[in-house]
């Protein structure tokens, strides 16, 4: 029979073959056997979770949990109940003590990791808040302009989800609205914003925190162990990815007490402390060493933004936010002013666009929103 290839044909052949080998080995082992080896272990001890596929691990698992959780928030959209982020025990023990384990041994580890390098020295200088940052002498007019006409809004995704968040709940909460604006206009008094009276807002700052606790935008920070490690009575096998449910501790009953659902900034009336115990419980900008690097600049930005918002004239009234339900969007809650020229638009949990009702000309926002809308009523 006569072969098919000749052996200097098999040759040439070869090394595309050895690669293709090594190739697929590597894939096998990195997706599948190191991973199965770490799932055997935490199964041997009773930690269980639904089969992973080959390439995907359980992201079609978590894709149908987060579809599932969407439309049954969807089916109540008529309500004027707030999204409530899926309450499940799966997976999850001991959350405080795991937490603090967490804090002391993970975090620490992740000092040297260059993924997530970002120029600190940079950051430190805005955030900080040295005498010359960016908020030291801004007026209104820095963020609100065109003659009120449409509302500048720019920063960074989290940062605009919480003030999209802060309004829905101040629109759904009057007697905290006229709180902090009254705080607002007491401690503002028209001057322009500097760090001094920014620090004064106590109501408004109660109010961010409470809302962060409701709706933290980062619903989870990742760990992972670089040793084995016990967590909460189980051992960890070096290389197991830990994912830390902020959301999920942040309505923990046995944290916040039977009002762990509500609304409720006074909790923050003693800071973060007498607010939670443990104070690690309160994490919306994450944990340990790699905490978030713009937490105070955040903090900033949305007390600049809320309080402006709340303070503002506009044609001898007050801005005042109000929940509205859109019925071309169905699902998507608005908040609309008295003098019915102003609607910010809050859908799937982020300030879509801030537009008047009169010229509907739209926004700019940091998500570059800029779609004009037909619809809006
Ligand atoms: C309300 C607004 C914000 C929230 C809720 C938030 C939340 C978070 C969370 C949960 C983490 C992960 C921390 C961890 O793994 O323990 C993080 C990391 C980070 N955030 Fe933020 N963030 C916000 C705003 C910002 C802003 C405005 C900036 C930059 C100007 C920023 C820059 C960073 C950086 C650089 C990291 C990585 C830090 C590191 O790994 O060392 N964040 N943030």
């Amino acid at each position: 029979m006569e072969l098919l290839f000749s052996s200097q044909q098999w040759l040439a052949l070869l090394p595309p073959i050895i690669l293709c080998i090594l190739l697929f080995s590597y894939v096998y082992i990195i997706l599948w056997l190191r991973p199965e080896r770490l799932r055997q272990k935490l199964r041997s001890q009773g930690v269980r979770g639904p089969k992973p596929s080959f390439l995907f691990g359980n992201i079609p698992e978590m894709r149908r949990i987060q579809q599932l959780a969407k439309s049954a928030h969807e089916q109540e959209a008529g309500s004027t109940d707030m999204y409530l982020p899926t309450r499940s025990n799966r997976g999850i023990w001991n959350l405080d003590s795991s937490i603090r384990t967490l804090i002391l041994n993970i975090s620490k580890k992740y000092e040297h990791d260059s993924s997530t390098s970002v120029n600190k020295d940079l950051l430190h200088s805005i955030i900080q808040g040295s005498k010359d940052g960016p908020f030291a002498s801004c007026t209104p007019e820095d963020f609100i302009v065109d003659n009120c006409k449409n509302i500048y809004f720019a920063g960074h995704e989290t940062t605009s989800t919480t003030a999209a968040w802060c309004l829905m709940l101040l629109a759904s909460h009057h007697e905290w609205q006229s709180r902090a604006r009254v705080e607002s206009l007491d401690i503002c008094q028209g001057r322009p914003l500097d760090f001094d009276i920014l620090r004064k807002l106590k109501k408004l700052t109660m109010v961010i925190q409470e809302t962060l606790r409701l709706y933290p935008p980062a619903s989870f920070v990742a760990r992972e162990a670089l040793n084995d490690m016990k967590l909460g009575g189980i051992d960890i096998p070096k290389g197991t990815n830990i994912r830390i449910p902020i959301a999920m501790a942040h309505r923990d009953p046995s944290v916040w007490g039977p009002s762990a659902d509500k609304f409720d900034p006074d909790r923050f009336a003693n800071g973060i402390a007498g607010a939670c115990k443990p104070p690690h419980m309160y994490m919306p900008f994450g944990v340990g060493v790699r905490t978030c690097a713009g937490q105070n600049l955040a903090m900033v930005e949305l007390k600049v933004v809320l309080s402006l918002l709340l303070s503002k004239r506009y044609k001898l009234q007050r801005f005042h936010f109000t929940m509205y339900y859109h019925w071309a969007l169905n699902r998507c809650r608005s908040i609309i002013f008295p003098d019915n020229s102003y609607m910010i638009s809050i859908h799937d949990d982020k300030i879509e666009k801030f537009s008047t009702l009169k010229n509907r000309t739209g926004i700019s926002s940091a998500q570059n929103n800029t779609r004009l809308d037909k619809n809006w009523r």
